[in-house]
């Protein structure tokens, strides 16, 4: 980098400070831990999605789900994301350096990017040519959700998937996308921000090692922004509470306490 510095009078050290240079050797375990996270840990395997992706709801069956209490579509939908954390928990803890991270910080980032992680891997079991996603089986429509009572956040989830899909993302390609989104060193609660930037950092020069290779940067512009993914997180809170003052013992008494711990903040009056 010598004369590349000199000659563009660029402070590279000050983009790589030292502890974030990585030797080649490294890089490669690297990215291997990253894809290697990323496929032990997902639910679905890609191929089965495929196979499943034309196999829709019937009208009927779809009538049957939109014929559901709400308070029994809700139980489903939390069991079955509160089930979906349990393997992205498991993809942070794969992730080398995650798990030397402060405790409390792991948990921070868990917290906030648990349902990011799943809102990105949802896009696997998208069928974005009918516009139709995997759950409970088969492939289903946006109406099928009706009972749950918030159409704009399962739209706003589905247009996230059509967005992802458009962009083609390989499985590499994801499990890095997954990896950076999880690792955010801006959370203010962090207490080592230093530590999880080093982390990101590092990560986040792997994924462009890759992209660089595979002639894939122009994605990194592409990839939806932070916020788009807290949007959706935060209007999914603002539903839950809402559910909440229509149900109120239901959460209390039926979600899973994972589903409480990360989504209902306990110093709320119960
Ligand atoms: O192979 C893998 O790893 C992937 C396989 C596919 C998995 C997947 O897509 N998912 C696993 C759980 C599931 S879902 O399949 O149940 C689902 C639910 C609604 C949809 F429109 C689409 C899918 C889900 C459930 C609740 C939710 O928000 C919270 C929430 C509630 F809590 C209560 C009411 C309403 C909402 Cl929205 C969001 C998501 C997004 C991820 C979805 C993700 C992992």
């Amino acid at each position: 980098f010598h004369n590349l510095e000199s000659y563009c009078s660029l402070n590279f050290s000050s983009f790589f400070p030292p502890e974030c240079m990585i030797s080649a050797t490294e890089l490669e375990l690297l990215m291997q831990n990253v894809i290697f996270a990323h496929q032990e840990t997902c639910q679905f395997r890609q191929e089965n999605l495929q196979i499943l992706r034309w196999e829709t709801f019937s009208p009927e069956e779809m009538q049957n789900f939109q014929q559901k209490p709400m308070d029994q579509m809700w139980e489903r939908c939390v069991c079955h994301i509160t089930d979906a954390i349990q393997y992205i928990v498991e993809f942070a803890k794969r992730l080398s350096g995650f798990t030397d991270l402060n405790p409390n910080d792991q948990i921070v980032l868990l917290k906030a990017g648990a349902m990011e992680l799943l809102l990105i891997r949802m896009s696997r079991a998208f069928n974005c040519f009918n516009n139709t996603v995997f759950f409970e089986g088969k492939y289903a429509q946006l109406e099928l959700f009706h009972s749950l009572g918030c159409t704009d956040l399962i739209t706003s989830m589905f247009d996230l998937c059509q967005s992802l899909c458009a962009l083609n993302l390989s499985e590499h390609e994801m499990a890095f996308f997954n990896a950076i989104t999880l690792l955010n060193p801006s959370y203010p609660w962090l207490q080592d921000k230093h530590k999880v930037d080093t982390l990101y950092r590092k990560i986040h020069f792997a994924f462009r090692h890759l992209l660089r290779r595979t002639h894939r940067e122009f994605i990194l512009m592409k990839l939806p922004e932070k916020e788009k993914l807290s949007n959706i997180c935060q209007l999914h809170l603002e539903k839950l509470n809402i559910f909440r003052q229509m149900y109120p013992t239901i959460a209390w008494e039926r979600f899973p306490p994972l589903y409480k711990e990360l989504f209902i903040s306990e110093t709320e009056n119960s």
